[in-house]
């Protein structure tokens, strides 16, 4: 068996042109332009790339982008201030502090002091009590993200065994409570799980998110199931860097019904998820309707 390829590159093409034209609409009818705020500490090359790229395509939609690089021995009281300015400031209507930051900056005060309704990520823990209560949220871009094609691929989600590896706040146990609120039977495993491949062999839905290259095989995939790959791993071959998922693409397309790839599934679906967030906050932040089919 050879597994479909979802191409979250296109998908996420689509959802961004969604965007654009509700961004037109609110621009439009209701002179409201979205602006979202982007705050990088520091100088991790990843992050910058990700932070360029965020900016780019937050303009290519129509959006206000402001973006805020501080030193990376910023201080904590400093930043505070900058975020304190940007939930004032009513140009922006979404916020985005990039993780991870340097180790001297507590990440868990510095996310809890963005107001909640400017919280793209959905990382603060007002929007996470939410969405594990069923109640309307900012959902995070990486698992809505997967929600998303999951749902274009299935149509419908209820009953099936979902497996997340990994259990992270900004993946693994949000991913984990949005295919519950779909109604699949959820198992949260990890690095630690006993008897990780036979955990996984019970999976429908395969979400593998534990950031290590390559690691589920497969010889763990049920015949016919859906595998995404939340994983982006950067690892040396033949002198050159080269991007790989979580999961063993070669041998898990063999088996698996449908898989993400890596580059072109999830990463670009996080992007065009924090754009869609943004629209949604917008639309909350001034009593207008939500686009359909742009969150949960
Ligand atoms: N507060 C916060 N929110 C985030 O959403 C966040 C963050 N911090 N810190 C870093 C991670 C990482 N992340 C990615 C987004 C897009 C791609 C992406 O588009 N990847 C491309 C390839 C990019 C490449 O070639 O390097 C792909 O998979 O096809 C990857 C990774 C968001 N993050």
């Amino acid at each position: 068996m050879t597994a479909t390829i979802l191409d979250g590159k296109e998908f996420a093409a689509r959802v961004r042109a969604k965007v654009a034209d509700h961004v037109t609409l609110l621009k439009e009818k209701h002179s409201v332009t979205p602006g979202l705020a982007v705050v990088l500490v520091g100088e991790d090359p990843a992050s910058q790339v990700y932070v360029r790229s965020k900016g780019k395509l937050t303009v290519e939609v129509g959006m206000a982008s402001f973006e805020h690089k501080l030193d990376a021995d910023t201080s904590e009281a400093d930043l505070l201030a900058l975020i304190a300015r940007l939930n004032a400031d009513p140009e922006v209507h979404g916020i985005l502090v990039q993780l991870p930051l340097p180790s001297h900056l507590d990440s868990d005060l510095v996310i809890n002091s963005i107001d909640p309704s400017k919280d793209v990520d959905g990382f603060h823990i007002s929007n996470v009590g939410l969405l594990g209560t069923g109640q309307k949220s900012m959902v995070p871009c990486t698992p809505l993200g997967c929600l998303m094609l999951l749902r274009d691929h299935h149509g419908n989600l209820s009953g099936l065994n979902a497996v997340v590896v990994g259990r992270s706040n900004i993946v693994g146990k949000p991913m984990a409570q949005l295919l519950l609120g779909d109604s699949c039977t959820v198992t949260i495993a990890h690095s630690r799980s006993k008897d990780l491949p036979a955990i996984c062999q019970g999976a429908d839905i395969l979400v593998a998110a534990v950031g290590r290259a390559a690691m589920v095989r497969g010889d763990w995939i049920k015949p016919g199931a859906t595998v995404i790959d939340v994983g982006i791993n950067r690892i040396e071959r033949d002198g050159k860097t080269k991007l790989v998922g979580d999961v063993h693409f070669d041998s898990a397309a063999q088996v698996a019904g449908a898989i993400t790839p890596v580059p072109g599934g999830v990463g670009p679906m996080t992007i065009a998820c924090l754009l869609a967030n943004t629209v949604t906050a917008t639309c909350r932040a001034h009593g207008l309707a939500e686009p359909e089919g742009l969150t949960v």
